[in-house]
């Protein structure tokens, strides 16, 4: 992977300088399930200067960093983290500080271009040149200027480099305008000279607009590690150094342990400290030197870690007042943003909405072809209606299940966007819902019209009942996706409950078994899913006012109808042949009218009923969705503000 030259950030970006900020963390402790993970951290970092958390695998870094980003996880957090001698708190987090998470994780069918517009809409009230005017810097700054009109991409689409994903996810995190920039594992998955590309970029960027840059590394090369200006080398939680990165080679050089000539000094001090290479003692000296060196030093006015302790000291004075947010657009604003994007995405992305509707489109029109004799109203053929209306809403709103792999993947983009402060979840799933309710119109049109209007002969004059009908059923199964997709991290195990939950509704329909011989509180089911009311309703819309053939008008029959010997059940008059085949089929008759049909079809399919119930039937399948949707929405909520606060040091005794 390598990333575009030329990505130099520049002195004079249109982005502005931020005003002087210290972020400063004492004595951090992370516990789980008395396991001490994090043993008693401290540092500080000022505005314009990068510091490298540097350590061997489970060293700690990805703790340290989950905590300086509010993550939730685990166990306990202990310590101070500040800004300004503020206290981080999850309102300050949302202002000041940006993450750029260690997978990008971008809109994939968006460009560069529209991917930075649209933060900068979401977040600013500039006007639509000023606008312009940042997004163009950004571009430029970033080196995004070769890619700014090319699909960003995923692993199923070709689109902008490693190296350029990076940048993006920084020009994003930049549009907020944060001081504070918290990096995980930057250089991942990034070749040598792009590894060393991307942190001279860094250390330009940290200068030239004033933030503090807080990033993790697992192995720094040379270049790599020459581009910070702290380094804080962790061992099992403890630390092993803090302070100059330039001044790792004399300390080193101070406790014995200098580094060989030609030798990189990360890689010097990660061999030192890793346990799993060395003795142990030799790593218990690493970090027993490192406490006796910072404790003598921090009395020592003239050394770097006097400042240190000054600094941290300070946690508890007044500090800089942090600077004030720009002005945010309002909720309705982030509304429309939020409805644009998605348009644009929902049109160019096949997963959540095109792919369903072109699958539904095949499926129902297979269906309807199976079924084909069931076009024709006759005697024979009613039965077949309701197995075609039970394959025409039973396999779509199955296929359903993909949209909870769409809507979990899809959440943890927005629970990042919210965490950054982007905009409200209220937001997102207003502007998700207004979006939503047409697409469930466009899939019950692309299902229906051709396998059940040309193909089965549906009656067409209640096309527009019948979809809406439809629309309120998909609709509902829609939400129930949404909610399993966020309320499992894990998309598989959203997929299953969902699938658990649409065997139910089709088992529990009316058809299979009659509801009045389902056991409670299994019979609780036939009440609560959405499936039956759908059947009932589609069958009545359809077969109201219609006629079969094959029976007749009959006042002396009870029923009122009946099926004479000289009309076949197929509906043709002709002599019927007397043969042990078509005897049974000669109990099959079923009404003229479609009511009458409908009754007869009720007695074996209790749910079927020649009363029209659609008004009912549709407010129950939509109160259905709105339970979903609320339970969903109150998680999606739940999950994007989830956070995990830092509670002040007990006193208890920390290790250095
Ligand atoms: N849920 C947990 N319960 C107990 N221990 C945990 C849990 N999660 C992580 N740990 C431990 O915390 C330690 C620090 O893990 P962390 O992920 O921060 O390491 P790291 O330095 O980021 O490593 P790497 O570079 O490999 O990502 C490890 O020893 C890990 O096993």
């Amino acid at each position: 992977m390598t990333i575009e030259e030329g990505g130099h950030f520049s002195k004079d970006n249109e982005l502005g300088k931020r005003s002087d900020s210290t972020f400063t963390f004492s004595n951090c402790r992370y516990v789980i399930k008395e396991k001490e993970i994090l043993k008693g951290l401290s540092g500080t970092v000022k505005s314009g200067e990068v510091l490298a958390i540097v350590g061997p695998s489970g060293a700690g870094k990805t703790m340290l960093m989950n905590m300086f980003s509010l993550t939730p996880g685990p166990g306990k957090r202990e310590g101070r983290v500040t800004l300004n001698s503020q206290d981080l708190n999850l309102k300050i987090f949302r202002s000041h500080f940006s993450v750029v998470p260690q997978q990008d994780n971008h809109w994939a069918y968006l460009t560069p271009r529209e991917a930075i517009t649209m933060a900068t809409e979401l977040q600013h009230q500039y006007s639509h040149d000023e606008k312009m005017h940042i997004v163009d810097s950004l571009i430029e700054n970033m080196g995004l200027s070769s890619c700014k009109d090319t699909k960003v991409g995923n692993q199923f689409i070709q689109g902008l480099s490693g190296g350029q994903k990076r940048r993006l996810s920084l020009a994003i995190a930049l549009v907020k305008k944060p001081s504070v920039i918290l990096l995980d594992e930057p250089t991942s998955g990034l070749d040598a000279a792009a590894a060393t590309s991307i942190m001279t970029f860094f250390k330009d960027l940290a200068l030239n607009l004033n933030v503090i840059i807080v990033a993790t590394i697992h192995q720094p090369s040379t270049k790599v590690y020459n581009g910070f200006d702290l380094a804080m080398v962790l061992t099992g939680g403890k630390a092993a150094y803090f302070g100059p990165a330039a001044f790792l080679g004399d300390y080193l050089e101070k406790i014995d342990r200098a580094i060989p000539k030609n030798s990189n000094p990360a890689e010097h001090v990660l061999d030192l400290v890793n346990r799993e290479f060395v003795d142990p003692k030799e790593v218990d000296y690493m970090i027993e030197s490192w406490m006796a060196y910072r404790d003598r030093e921090s009395n020592n006015p003239d050394s770097y870690l006097h400042s240190v302790a000054q600094e941290i000291a300070k946690q508890d004075g007044d500090g800089n007042p942090l600077p004030e947010p720009e002005p945010a657009p309002g909720a309705v604003s982030n509304i429309l943003t939020l409805i644009k994007r998605h348009a644009v995405l929902t049109f160019r992305d096949p997963v959540l909405y095109l792919g369903r509707a072109a699958a539904f489109l095949m499926t129902c029109t297979f269906f309807s072809i199976v079924y084909l004799k069931a076009r024709d109203r006759t005697q024979r053929h009613a039965p077949y209606k309701v197995f075609l209306f039970m394959w025409h809403i039973g396999v779509p709103t199955a296929l359903g299940v993909v949209a909870v792999i769409a809507y979990n993947l899809e959440h943890l983009s927005i629970k990042r966007e919210v965490k950054q402060g982007q905009y409200s979840p209220t937001s997102y799933v207003i502007a998700n819902s207004i979006l939503q309710l047409p697409m469930m119109f466009v899939l019950s049109i692309m299902a229906l019209s051709i396998g059940g209007y040309c193909v089965s002969n549906y009656h067409i004059d209640v096309y527009g009942q019948m979809i809406v009908l439809y629309a309120a059923t998909l609709w509902s199964f829609e939400s129930m996706a949404q909610l399993f997709a966020v309320q499992f991290p894990n998309p598989l195990l959203g997929m299953l409950q969902y699938m658990n939950l649409w065997f139910a509704s089709f088992l529990f329909c009316g058809i299979m078994v009659p509801e009045a011989d389902v056991p409670w509180p299994m019979k609780m089911f036939n009440y609560i899913l959405p499936l039956k009311y759908f059947l009932k309703s589609a069958m009545h819309t359809d077969l109201h006012q219609t006629t079969f053939s094959g029976a007749i008008l009959d006042a002396e029959d009870p029923r009122g109808f009946s099926c004479p010997r000289n009309v076949t059940l197929d509906g043709a008059v002709e002599a019927v042949k007397e043969k042990a085949s078509e005897s049974h089929n000669s109990l099959a008759c079923y009404g003229f009218y479609g009511d009458q049909v409908l009754d007869s079809l009720g007695v074996t399919y209790r749910s079927i009923k020649s009363k029209d119930t659609y008004a009912e039937d549709i407010l129950i399948i939509l109160a259905i969705g709105i339970f979903f949707k609320i339970m969903g929405t109150m998680m999606t909520i739940h999950s994007c503000s989830a956070t995990m606060s830092i509670s002040k040091p007990s006193g208890k005794k920390t290790t250095k």
